[in-house]
């Protein structure tokens, strides 16, 4: 089983895309419960919302499901959000808090240590050897984590999440001019609403490689899938007139942080 799509090219931008995998290995989709095989926290269709938006941009998308092992959490097993409702490495409930796997075949130890080797490794050692290819053609790398969530989910955050929730770890991952660019194209984009470092301030990746002072800039973008699904249950289906209007917002977004890149200096 493949783990990983890389497609090179040569734009300063790299896209991430950790959680648009549907692939489940048979042996593990056997363990899931019917709740688990739904396969809820899928970013549905991201790949395809962001497909040909920037000229020459370098995308890495994870194939296999975030219920085998999650690209977007620290390796070591670290919380996230440590002390509020998350989810883990290798999640044992989904985003509703509602458990994934039949009764007694949780995964343990073995099978987190054989998933990370598997799975999580190899898509984070194309990851990091993509940001080190365009880092050595433009002296930085933008890398720009794709995701998306439903709209309302009681378990992680009250009310209605905004239409763009943009993360940064508090300002840590990225060069301001990057942050503030993204802040204005959403802010300027009407009729959608956004947020800076709310409840989604950047997973593992963004916090992990965004390390501006080495010439790596990471910015990570949840979009509230009521902005390109028709509606967010199954079977989660692309809405396309949605689906357009905002892809004009995330090329708006991705050509201005190409345009920063000459600015960065180490
Ligand atoms: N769609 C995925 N959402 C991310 C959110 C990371 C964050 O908290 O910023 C995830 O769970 O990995």
């Amino acid at each position: 089983m493949t783990t990983h799509e890389t497609r090179q090219g040569t734009s300063p931008v790299i896209l991430g895309f950790p959680h648009t995998g549907t692939d489940v290995p048979s042996a593990i989709w056997d363990r899931l419960n019917d709740n688990g095989k739904l396969l809820a926290d899928t970013d549905w269709h991201i790949h395809d919302l962001y497909d040909g938006l920037l000229d020459g941009v370098t995308t890495v998308r994870a194939t296999f499901h975030r219920y085998v092992i999650d690209a977007n959490r620290d390796p070591a097993g670290n919380s996230l959000y440590p002390g509020q409702n998350t989810t883990g490495l290798v999640p044992t409930t989904d985003f509703d808090g509602l458990s994934i796997w039949k009764d007694g075949e949780t995964p343990d130890e073995a099978d987190i240590a054989e998933r990370l080797r598997d799975f999580h490794a190899p898509y984070h050692v194309a990851l990091a050897a993509e940001i080190e290819r365009v880092t050595a053609i433009h002296g930085v790398a933008i890398l720009y984590d794709c995701h998306s969530i439903r709209s309302h989910i009681p378990f992680l955050f009250e009310g209605k999440l905004p239409d763009f929730n943009i993360g940064t770890d508090m300002g840590k991952t990225c060069d301001s001019r990057i942050e503030q660019a993204v802040v204005a194209a959403t802010a300027s984009a009407t009729g959608y609403d956004s947020i800076l470092n709310g409840r989604f301030k950047g997973g593992w990746t963004t916090r992990h490689y965004g390390r501006p002072e080495t010439g790596v800039h990471a910015i990570q973008m949840e979009l509230a899938q009521s902005t390109h699904l028709q509606t967010e249950k199954p079977p989660f289906a692309y809405d396309t007139g949605k689906a357009e209007r905002l892809r004009g917002h995330l090329k708006d977004i991705l050509e201005r942080i190409a345009a920063i890149a000459p600015n960065l200096k180490k």
